[in-house]
């Protein structure tokens, strides 16, 4: 369960805008995440990893603290060891994909499963600059899974695939989330492509405060 409750200014192109976030993902469920450009989506992903801090509230992941401002708590991302799959795959140029998940799990058959789901076994001693865009956002999903996390944050992660692959992918993800029983936020701005995500949804049109 991640339970946040947080204040963070965010400088807006209109000039500051407070970001509010007062809720509970429960563990385990999908939470599906739309809203305007700019309203603070990547940035709630982003409090969670510990990538940006907020100004001010707590975040407490399955009981256990990873921020508290009054508390002076702030863990790493390290320790918070959370599945990021970035807006911009941020990929290793210089890794191959099997070297990739290699360097985040020592486990071959998961590896294994992992570049099946994604569709890169043929192709796993490639490096990203030879994968095309669908295929280095597979390699990011699959990256952000080798861990087996429990908190799984995806930033528009189906946004360079096309409606076949990404038919195919989510039919297989869905009993995989659920396996590894992780808490997962999917950011989109496309609502139609989580339709088949049964999961809560979080509007952002109805957080933003100015
Ligand atoms: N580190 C930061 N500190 C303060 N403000 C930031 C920071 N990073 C981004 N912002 C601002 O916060 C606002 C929200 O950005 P964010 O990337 O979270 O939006 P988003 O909802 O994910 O947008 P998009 O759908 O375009 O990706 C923007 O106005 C941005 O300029």
């Amino acid at each position: 369960m991640i339970r946040i409750n947080i204040e963070k200014r965010m400088r807006a192109y209109k000039g500051e805008q407070v970001l509010r976030i007062d809720r509970t993902f429960v563990a385990g469920s999908i939470t599906k995440i739309y809203g305007p450009s700019g309203s603070g989506k990547t940035t709630l992903l982003k409090l969670i990893a510990g990538l940006s801090n907020p100004d001010e509230g707590e975040i407490v992941v399955n009981g256990n603290p990873w921020y508290d401002s009054s508390r002076k708590i702030n863990l790493s991302p390290q320790k918070r060891n959370t599945g990021f799959v970035f807006q911009n795959y941020a990929v290793f140029p210089n890794m191959t994909v099997l070297e990739h998940l290699k360097y985040a799990v020592k486990d071959a058959e998961w590896i294994k499963r992992l570049l099946h789901l994604g569709r890169l076994d043929t192709l796993s001693t490639h490096k990203p600059d030879h994968l095309s865009g669908g295929q280095q956002q597979r390699l990011a999903i699959l990256r952000a899974l080798a861990i087996k996390p429990k908190v799984l944050l995806m930033d528009e992660p189906f946004s360079a695939l096309d409606s076949k692959m990404k038919m195919e992918l989510i039919g297989e993800l869905k009993p995989l989330l659920s396996e590894l029983g992780v808490t997962t936020l999917i950011v989109s701005h496309n609502q139609q492509e989580l339709e088949f995500f049964e999961g809560e949804v979080m509007d952002f049109e109805e957080i933003i405060d100015n």
